[in-house]
């Protein structure tokens, strides 16, 4: 496969949905490899532990860092990048989706609880690279949602995923500015008329009009994106909006 991906959760059920739709058919196809593990097949006790009480006090539970090393020892290999989701972690952006995705094997540490003894990282980052990494400054239950979604924006990037190839430039994100509205038919829709200048045919200024939408929506929405933006890529018609 291009990418070889290994779950490690105490759900392992929760990540049933990338086997569905259009990951479902990349995996079918060879192109990726998911496998999904149980963390408590690594037990070692007849109660299955895999947490325990907090060093230090305070609320919740730790997860064991016997149990996570001894799995992650079986999982990982020579060409593992550790992926472990925390509210604490690097922000996820489209640019580690492109890196995720030229990788060759991705490991998965789903932690539960207050998280995952910080040891099994220390150790781990002895022989790997590891990543710990927040979607978004939310906080979750647990780390396997995150990585349905840093593998869904991971995979969709690798040739053949999808359909209709993404090309990098056309995605959202990579001019650095929110995509604007977009439109089908019916022309009229419960009184709502589609902007008359996309039916013009006129496709400089459907590009300039587009252009203007993502402009006003990135203003309104999400302002520190124009900081964000390489020296000189808004011209005077864009200074004008
Ligand atoms: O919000 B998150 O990205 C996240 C990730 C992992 C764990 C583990 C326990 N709560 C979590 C939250």
């Amino acid at each position: 496969p291009l990418l070889r991906i290994d779950v490690v959760t105490i759900f392992p059920e929760y990540l049933d949905p990338l086997r569905a739709a259009l990951l479902g058919r990349a995996i079918e196809r060879g192109l990726i490899e998911v496998n999904v593990h149980d963390l408590r097949d690594w037990t070692h006790d007849v109660h299955r532990a895999v947490d325990d009480a907090p060093y230090g006090g305070g609320p919740g539970m730790v997860m064991k860092p016997q149990v996570w090393g001894d799995a992650l020892d079986d999982v990982c290999d020579e060409a593992t990048r550790l992926v472990v989701p925390t509210p604490a972690g690097r922000p996820f952006t489209q640019d580690m989706a492109h890196a995720y995705a030229a990788e060759e094997h991705l490991v998965f540490a789903c932690g539960r609880y207050e998280g995952i003894d910080q040891r099994v990282i220390e150790d781990a980052a002895r022989r790997m690279p590891v990543d710990e990494v927040s979607i978004g400054d939310y906080v979750l239950v647990g780390g396997e949602a995150a990585v349905l979604v840093i593998v869904e924006a991971t995979a969709r990037l690798l040739p053949g995923v999808l359909g209709n190839p993404v090309s990098a430039e056309q995605d959202s994100f990579s001019d650095g500015l929110l995509e604007g509205p977009s439109y089908t038919r019916p022309e009229v829709w419960r009184d709502l008329a589609v902007p008359e200048v996309l039916r013009s045919g006129n496709h400089a200024l459907i590009d300039r009009w587009r252009r203007d939408q993502a402009l006003q929506r990135t203003v309104r929405r999400r302002p520190e994106l124009l900081d964000r933006l390489p020296e000189g890529s808004l011209d005077h018609h864009d200074l004008a909006v």
